[in-house]
């Protein structure tokens, strides 16, 4: 099967979100070891990534440093990030399949996701990225232009515009490496956005795209069979952080729109990892998979998370030289 993994934040820095590169490295590693189990079991894997924290990093260090260099924009910062990120999951990678006599290589490929400038996202900006802060220090970035959002117990934290993915424009170039049998890290951060000029080129904009929803475009794009989502929770629950919490198993399509649209999943966190399931199933994708990095191969096998699966045999795709 192609299975495509969309990697969290939580799974790309250390246990207190620490965005050391010792602790991003690790982590990395960490995870990359539960896609060699992928791998090993026979499937054939695309991963993407998100890049909250760390392009959060990089517009701090650009604003700190603004007297001395050029600040870059939004889009290289989000390029910055698929860089760093990308050669460090391919070591890691690597390293891993090594380890267990696999015969494998992996590639990271520089990935652009087409976005409409006229997009609402870039009006009101919703994603959260960087460090969290407490209110007093928020306020003070506020007074400076910034746009600040309370995030709950962690405190607050900056956001971004996040303009919808309408295609990853590099999709071919992942097929080719799959084809060839690599094993594709693409389309982190959501992607690279880029919009379309009037005379067919494209260029960057300043966003930082979600990559859970990146992530069923690509994955419907791919032929995926399987979009896996991975973070720190086995399920997506209903009743969420309250007594009567329940864990959500095998869910039909329209029960799990029925929770989301009555507001059982955070936006900022488990929403747009529902939203991007329902999305790749709508879509005539074959099954979606929401649950913790450690399980992931469980969860392709059909045994843990939160599964949503097509009523009916999953529709070929656009795409059709795979
Ligand atoms: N309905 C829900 N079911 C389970 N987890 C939820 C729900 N709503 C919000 N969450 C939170 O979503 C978190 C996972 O999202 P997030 O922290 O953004 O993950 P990642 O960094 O792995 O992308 C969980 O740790 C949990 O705290
Ligand atoms: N780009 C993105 O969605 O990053 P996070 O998953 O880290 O929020």
């Amino acid at each position: 099967m192609l299975v495509l993994v969309a990697l969290g934040g939580n799974a790309m820095t250390g246990p207190d979100g620490s965005a050391t590169p010792h602790a991003q490295r690790e982590a990395i590693g960490r995870a990359m070891q539960r896609v060699a189990d992928l791998v090993e079991a026979g499937h054939d894997v695309v991963v993407t990534h998100g890049n909250g924290p760390q392009v959060g990093n990089l517009l701090v260090k650009n604003e700190l440093a603004a007297h001395v260099v050029p600040p870059v924009p939004l889009d290289w910062c989000g390029a910055q990030t698929q860089g760093t990120i990308g050669f460090t999951a391919v070591d890691t990678l690597e390293a891993a399949f090594a380890s267990r006599g696999l015969r494998r290589r992996a590639a990271a490929v520089i990935t652009r996701t087409l976005v409409d400038a006229s997009d609402p996202g870039f009006t009101t900006p919703t994603k959260p990225v960087g460090r969290f802060l407490p209110h007093e220090q928020a306020k003070r970035l506020i007074e400076h232009g910034e746009t600040w959002q309370d995030r709950g117990e962690h405190g607050w934290r900056r956001v971004v515009a996040s303009p919808e993915p309408l295609e990853v424009l590099d999709t071919h170039a992942v097929l080719t490496l799959l084809h060839a049998g690599y094993v594709v890290v693409a389309a982190g951060g959501g992607g690279i956005p880029v919009v379309r000029t009037p005379g067919g080129t494209v260029h960057g904009v300043e966003a930082v795209v979600d990559k859970d929803l990146t992530a069923a475009v690509l994955a419907r794009a791919l032929g995926a069979d399987v979009l896996v989502t991975a973070t720190d929770v086995e399920h997506a629950e209903v009743g969420f952080g309250t007594p009567h919490a329940r864990p959500l198993g095998r869910v039909s399509l329209e029960e799990m729109e029925g929770y989301a649209a009555d507001g059982q999943f955070a936006s900022g966190s488990m929403g747009p990892k529902v939203e991007a399931a329902l999305r790749f199933v709508r879509g005539g994708g074959r099954r979606s998979v929401i649950t913790a990095l450690d399980r992931i191969a469980d969860a392709v096998a059909g045994e843990v998370g939160t599964i949503i699966e097509s009523p009916t045999p999953a529709t070929p795709t656009p795409t059709t030289d795979r």
